[in-house]
């Protein structure tokens, strides 16, 4: 297993632990539809009849909510985070090594509860959903945690001791340590930025120009045709390209030009058969618009002024979040700093499965 950690910023160590014992399997979460009523977002817009769907796995919670974790998912991913899901899952969820009994989320120790994103379409209020549908309004993070407090505010939880997320999750886990409705002890902020960069607002703009400039998006009334799929599929593509890294990229394709063009395609391909063009829309739109000082001061003051104790975690190769950016993000809240040491870019998050474990069991401890 690769040595990691021991990068730090103002506050704190976090030392590399033991290696983990082997894990058994994760049991089956519980899986609930929670019905909540209606929803106005920031921008104004509204959702009358919010649903969020969660999964729900160990212990169960506290009453001070000492033992509980909010885990949450990535863009296109979903609350299916390890253990048995279902036909549309793959068997083993997305973070495997991390969720489970003695895992770093231990499943022996911990309430987890995982929500499925706001906007998105595994379960939870999006435009795939009628009567709404083209007309559900654009989202922002803070919307999404703001449907997701409310579903734990429905489940009893009154506070959380660890939110853990990654890329979209982690500019999520951020909102989540701002807020004081459902107060975090703990914030896990991996591959995040405090703000979306003008360079992820770039490849966003262009995922999402491919998108509406199909002419099979319709304006997002397409529903009962395909859809905009050769526009959904470049969008997965261009984006696929930033998880990655220059590097990665070379080493696995430097002498392979077809085997690069098929593993586009693939990806492509693959997207628009489990996604949702409007979905997508309003997934990157949050992204893009993600900023944790708007309305409180700014960034700086946003992040000195967090309640929450906070831990980012950057990917050594991350152009998403660069480690610079994920650095400035802790030395802001005044939180500590660990690197996953990746060469394949953002996606080292899933990539780099142990050595993620690793650092999440550090800071759990
Ligand atoms: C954290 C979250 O919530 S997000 C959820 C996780 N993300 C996803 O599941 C998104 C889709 N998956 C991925 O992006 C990637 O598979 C990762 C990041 C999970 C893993 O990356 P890698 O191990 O590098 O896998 P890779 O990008 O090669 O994808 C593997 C697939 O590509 C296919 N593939 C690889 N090379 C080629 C090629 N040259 N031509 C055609 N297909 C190819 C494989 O057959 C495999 O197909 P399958 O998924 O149907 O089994
Ligand atoms: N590969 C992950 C990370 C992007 O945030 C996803 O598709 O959701």
């Amino acid at each position: 297993m690769t040595a990691v950690l021991d990068r730090t910023a103002r506050a704190g160590t976090v030392v590399t632990p033991p290696v983990s014992p082997a894990q058994t399997t994760c049991p089956a979460p519980r899986h609930d539809v929670l019905r909540l009523g209606r929803f106005t977002g920031e921008g104004g817009g509204v959702v009358p009849d919010l649903h969020v769907s969660v999964r729900r796995w160990g212990a169960a919670a506290r009453a001070d909510g000492s033992n509980v974790v909010l885990l949450l998912h990535a863009l296109t991913g979903d609350s299916h985070v390890a253990g048995p899901g279902g036909p549309a899952h793959a068997p083993e969820g997305w973070w495997p090594t991390v969720l489970g009994p003695r895992a770093p989320v231990d499943t022996e120790r911990f309430h987890v509860i995982a929500p499925d994103v706001l906007g998105g379409c595994s379960g939870t209020s999006g435009p795939a959903d009628a009567p709404l549908g083209p007309g559900f309004p654009e989202v922002t993070v803070r919307d999404q945690v703001a449907a997701e407090v409310r579903a734990l505010q429905a489940l009893g939880v009154t506070r959380v001791a660890h939110v853990i997320g990654a890329s979209a999750g982690g500019m999520r886990a951020l909102e989540w340590a701002a807020q004081r409705a459902v107060p975090v002890d703990h914030a896990v902020v991996v591959a995040a930025p405090a703000v979306a960069s003008a360079d992820l607002r770039a490849w966003l703009e262009l995922q999402r120009s491919a998108v509406s400039g199909d002419p099979a998006w319709c304006g997002g009334r397409y529903a009962g045709t395909t859809g905009p799929v050769s526009g959904l599929a470049l969008a997965r593509q261009l984006a696929v390209l930033t998880y990655r890294s220059a590097e990665g990229l070379e080493h696995r394709f430097g002498d392979d030009p077809e085997g690069l063009a098929g593993w586009l395609e693939h990806h492509g391909r693959a997207f628009v058969e489990r996604f949702d063009a409007g979905s997508y829309l309003r997934l990157i739109g949050a992204m893009a618009s993600h900023d944790l000082g708007r309305g409180r001061g700014g960034v700086a003051r946003a992040l000195a002024a967090l309640p929450a104790r906070v831990t980012a975690v950057a990917v050594s190769t991350d152009r998403f979040a660069t480690p610079a950016e994920v650095r400035a993000l802790a030395e802001g809240a005044g939180g500590r700093y660990a690197v996953i040491d990746s060469a394949h870019g953002h996606d080292g998050f899933l990539l780099e499965a142990d050595q993620t474990a690793e650092v999440l069991r550090s800071v759990l401890a």
